[in-house]
């Protein structure tokens, strides 16, 4: 991914996205929308947010029977996104539908958006997984299994813990993408996230992207948060 850093406009209306953008007001970004804006906003804040150069992964995670999932991936495909989910929960035929849905509905001539499946949220714990999910089998082999399962399906990539990175670059190809929420700096509070790292170590794990939130829409000046993301990334930086 030629553009590392993905930044979650986690915004309850497109005025707070504005507010918000108006800190970076040289950079094209790579952003990231989120259930809680797209509810709020619909296609319309994709349109502005294109209009204004930057990148969108539309973070919508969709989980259903495969023909919901091909025809919902269908409409997204025409807003002209570059990247979009699934949950890989969902399996192969509703992956492999999801796939469909965006070759059907990509304009003639573009690229279909990227589709890359969530393995296991980042704020799942072990502990978690085995007695609130019934998921005998440890994080790391479940994160594995259910990004062989994308992969098979012929998707793009997944989203995982840049902690799982090193065994999914072990086993699949080193081009499967592996983006990676659950950034947060040395001095972060982790709120409701469980598996997290730096910066810098995410990119020492080999994470393609790095998906952050809080660290910078909350910080006290976003744009100084974002400069230190890419020098922690860059190893430029002190942790
Ligand atoms: O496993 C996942 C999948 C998606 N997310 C999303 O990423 C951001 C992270 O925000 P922070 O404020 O940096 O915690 C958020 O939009 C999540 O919905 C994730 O965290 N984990």
């Amino acid at each position: 991914m030629n553009r590392p850093f993905i930044v979650a406009l986690d915004f309850p209306s497109m005025e707070e996205v504005k507010t918000f953008l108006r800190r970076f007001p040289h950079e094209s970004l790579f952003v990231k929308v989120g259930m809680e804006l797209y509810y709020q906003e619909g296609p319309a804040i994709i349109y502005d947010l294109k209009e204004q150069g930057h990148r969108i992964f539309l973070d919508l995670k969709l989980h259903d029977i495969p023909n919901t999932v091909k025809r919902a991936m269908q409409g997204l495909s025409r807003l002209g996104i570059d990247l979009v989910n699934v949950h890989a929960a969902g399996g192969t035929t509703m992956m492999e539908a999801a796939l469909e849905g965006l070759e059907a509905g990509t304009p003639s001539g573009a690229r279909r958006p990227y589709c890359i499946a969530v393995t296991q949220l980042t704020s799942t714990s072990e502990q978690m997984l085995h007695k609130q999910l019934l998921i005998e089998r440890s994080l790391e082999e479940t994160v594995l299994h259910y990004a062989s399962l994308a992969k098979e399906s012929g998707l793009d990539g997944v989203v995982c813990s840049a902690k799982e990175v090193p065994i999914i670059r072990k086993y699949l190809s080193p081009s499967f993408l592996t983006v990676t929420p659950g950034i947060r700096f040395a001095d972060d509070e982790k709120n409701d996230q469980v598996r997290v790292v730096t910066p810098y170590e995410a990119r020492k794990l080999g994470a393609s992207a790095i998906v952050v939130g809080r660290s910078i829409t909350r910080a006290a000046d976003p744009y100084a948060a974002y400069e230190r993301l890419q020098r922690e990334w860059n190893g430029e930086e002190e942790q």
